[in-house]
Formats: structure tokens, C-alpha cells, sequence
């Protein structure tokens, strides 16, 4: 982002830097960007495992926050050079209301913006997601896309719709003045599934087989392909980026970015199987074991008990109307966007992202004889 004499002078925010994939780009950054002089890390809840970096070179302040809280987020906002915005609701299984989604993940985001228009930080990068691309809610494949493919992005679910617009609002406010009179320089990268070490959805589908035995079912048919992405080059691509932004703000401002890797198209449960399976679980059938139609009446099912059950406890499976869709429908992206405009290369190969998701998988194991 800056030449040498800047070196270790640049102060960076990472919200929702102790979540799956914040607490990847932190990581990420302390070993890679030189430039670095303060990283601070802002999230509702902070992981214990941010004391082991207070003792490095890079002046690490921890910032237990709430980005609905607009003077909060202001507060830590100031005087960084650059937000990288990761924080958000990650919901699609029915656990917080829409009207939290809504009230994290877009006015979260505004209060992001406005943070930085208002202390004068210049550059902004957004974690937004494939799915405010799609799939949408017609169910039609987007078949090794990139960012130019035309695809009817219409949505229901809460999740999406708040991506949708949390992105949009950054995107927007790309050009904007910020204190001082230089202009905003925004962008938004759009990861297709995460996976890797502390990926929460792998690690229950992993004790979801060892419940059942050693054995997971057959649900979604092998011929439906599911885009996804290592964590650590997702890392990579936002670290990239935040250095990138300033040197080619006017290429980069107000785009978005697919995140993508080598990592082969497959469906969902067979690429889970790539790193469950070296773990002792298999994949029973080689068509789905249940007809769609009684998936369909399962899902629906989940959702009346969620319902039903909401007074008492909370009932939030993976399966219900809005996963079996997602799961069920061809989305994977075909791009070298990000290459061409600030020399993105995924760091880790997919033979890399592999093993080491495994070891993880593994040492889940371990902990859990
Ligand atoms: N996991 C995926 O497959 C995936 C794919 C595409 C995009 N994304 C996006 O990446 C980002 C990170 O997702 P993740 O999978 O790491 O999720 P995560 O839940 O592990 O991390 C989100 C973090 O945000 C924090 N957070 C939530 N509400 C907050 C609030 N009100 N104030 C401050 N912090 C708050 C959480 O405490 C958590 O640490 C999200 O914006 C998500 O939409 C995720
Ligand atoms: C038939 C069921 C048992 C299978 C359920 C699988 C389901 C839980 C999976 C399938 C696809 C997954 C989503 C996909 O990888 C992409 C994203 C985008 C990201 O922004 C948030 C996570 C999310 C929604 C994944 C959630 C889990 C899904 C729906």
C-alpha cells in the first residue's frame, strides 16, 4: 500500500476479526503485510486467542464491540487507514430474526461507512458473499460464472437479502469524501462456501457422522456442483486487497470480486467427503438415499417445529426449505477477475487447503476421545 519509507506505519481494523474467517485474514495480515503498525481487532465477542499475539512486533489492540452501535464502531474506526469489514450474521438456519440479520449485516455496514467518512479513514474493504449473486430463489444453476454473468439475483431469505444490500450501500459509497476532502475507495469480495480450519458447518457435519456411526446419507445428487474456497486464500485476497486499494483506486474502487482457488468443483457432500473421509466418515449411497419430494416435506417439517418448538428451545437444523435449495442448486464461479486487477494468486494450493483442513478435522478429533 505504501512504499518503504512507510514501513510499519499503516493502522489497520479488522471487524469480526475473531469469527471463522476474520480470525484468518488477522492472522494473515500479522504475517504478511510489513507495513503493518497497529491491527485492530473488533468483535462482539473476543477469542482468547488474541492474547498470544499481543506480544508481537504489531501493536495488537483488542475492541470488544457491536457494529449496530454506530459511536463504537466510530470509536474504533478512527485513525485506522483501512477497515476490512468481515464482521456479520451468518444465519441461514433459522437461529436470530430477520430483523437482526438485517439490523447487523446492513446497518452494521452503514455504520462502517459513515465511521469512515466521518474520521477520515480512505479505504474500505467489504466481505460480501456469492449469495448475493445467487443461487436465487427460482433454483437456476449459475454454472462456472464470473462477475459479468448475467443471472436473475432475486432473494427471499434474510441472509442474502441483507448481503445484497449491505454490498450495495459499500459499493455506493465508493467516490464519497471522507474528513479531510479525499475520496472513499470501497470494494466487495464475494466468497463462494468457506471451508477450512474452524469452518463451524464441517465441524457439524462431522459429528453429525459420528452420531450416525461413522456414516453420513446421500441427500443432494453427486451431478450438482457447489462452488467453494479455502479460508486461508480468502484471507490472502482481502489482505491483497486492503494493500492494493490505494494504488489502483481507480481500477478497483466500487468492484466486486468473486474469491476463488483451485479447489475442484463438486457437489456439497462430496467435497465435505474429501476431508471427512480421510477421517474415517463415509458417504452411504451414490444416488440420494430419500426422493426430493420427501427432503422437500422434511424441510418444511423443520420449519414448522422451529415454530412450534421456538417457546421452549432452539430447534435450527441443517436441513431446512432455504439449505436444501442452496445445496440443490448448481453455483460455481469461473474468474481470473481479481488476477488481472491486482495480481491475486491463490496462496495455497488445493492439495495445501486439503491437508491441512484434515489435520484440523483430525485434531477435532483428538480433542473430542
Ligand atoms: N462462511 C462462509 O462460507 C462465507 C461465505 C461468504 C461470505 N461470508 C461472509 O464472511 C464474513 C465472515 O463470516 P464467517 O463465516 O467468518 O462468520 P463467523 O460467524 O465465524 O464470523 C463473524 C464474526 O462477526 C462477529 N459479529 C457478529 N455480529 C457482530 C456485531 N453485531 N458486532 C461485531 N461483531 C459481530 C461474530 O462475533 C463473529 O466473530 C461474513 O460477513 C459472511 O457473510 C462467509
Ligand atoms: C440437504 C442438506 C442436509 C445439506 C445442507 C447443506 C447446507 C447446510 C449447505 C449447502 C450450501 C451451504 C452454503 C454455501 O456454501 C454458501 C454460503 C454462503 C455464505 O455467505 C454463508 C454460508 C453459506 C450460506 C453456506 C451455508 C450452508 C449451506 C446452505
Amino acid at each position: 500500500m505504501a512504499d518503504s519509507a512507510q514501513a510499519q506505519k499503516l493502522v489497520y481494523l479488522v471487524t469480526g476479526g475473531c469469527g471463522f474467517l476474520g480470525e484468518h485474514v488477522v492472522r494473515m495480515l500479522l504475517q504478511q503485510e510489513p507495513q503493518l503498525r497497529e491491527l485492530r481487532i473488533f468483535d462482539l465477542h473476543l477469542g482468547p486467542w488474541l492474547e498470544e499475539l499481543k506480544t508481537g512486533p504489531v501493536q495488537v489492540t483488542a475492541i470488544q464491540g457491536d457494529v449496530t452501535q454506530a459511536h463504537e464502531v466510530a470509536a474504533a474506526v478512527a485513525g485506522a487507514h483501512v477497515v476490512i469489514h468481515t464482521a456479520g450474521l451468518v444465519d441461514v438456519f433459522g437461529k436470530t430474526s430477520p430483523e437482526t440479520i438485517h439490523e447487523v449485516n446492513v446497518q452494521g455496514t452503514r455504520n462502517v461507512i459513515e465511521a469512515c467518512v466521518q474520521t477520515g479513514t480512505r479505504f474500505l474493504v467489504y466481505t460480501s458473499s456469492m449469495e448475493v449473486v445467487g443461487p436465487n430463489i427460482k433454483g437456476q444453476p449459475f454454472y462456472r460464472g464470473n462477475e459479468n454473468t448475467p443471472y436473475e439475483a432475486v432473494h427471499r431469505h434474510p441472509y442474502p437479502c441483507s448481503k445484497a444490500l449491505a454490498e450495495q450501500l459499500v459499493l455506493e459509497a465508493n467516490g464519497r469524501k471522507v474528513l479531510g476532502g479525499l475520496p472513499l475507495v470501497t470494494c466487495a469480495l464475494r466468497p463462494t462456501g468457506i471451508y477450512g480450519e474452524g469452518h463451524q458447518i464441517m465441524r457439524d457435519f462431522y459429528h453429525q457422522g459420528l452420531r450416525l456411526g461413522g456414516r453420513l446419507f446421500r441427500a443432494i445428487p453427486a451431478s450438482v456442483e457447489h462452488g467453494r474456497v479455502y479460508v486461508g486464500n480468502v484471507a490472502w485476497m482481502h489482505v491483497l486487497v486492503a494493500r492494493e486499494l490505494e494504488h489502483r483506486a481507480a481500477l478497483m474502487g466500487g468492484q466486486v470480486y468473486f474469491c476463488y482457488d483451485n479447489s475442484p468443483y463438486k457437489s456439497y457432500e462430496d467435497f465435505n467427503m474429501e476431508f471427512l473421509g480421510p477421517c474415517g466418515l463415509r458417504l452411504v449411497g451414490t444416488r440420494p438415499l430419500l426422493p426430493y419430494w420427501l427432503l422437500v416435506f422434511l424441510a418444511a417439517l423443520n420449519v414448522l417445529l422451529q415454530w412450534l418448538l421456538r417457546p421452549l428451545l432452539l430447534y435450527a437444523p441443517l436441513l431446512n426449505p432455504y439449505t436444501l435449495a442452496m445445496a440443490n442448486t448448481t453455483f460455481t464461479v469461473s474468474t481470473d477477475k481479481a488476477r488481472r486487477h491486482f495480481g491475486y494468486e491463490p496462496p495455497f494450493s488445493w492439495e495445501e487447503s486439503r491437508t491441512r483442513t484434515i489435520r484440523w478435522v483430525q485434531a477435532m478429533e483428538g480433542s473430542a476421545q
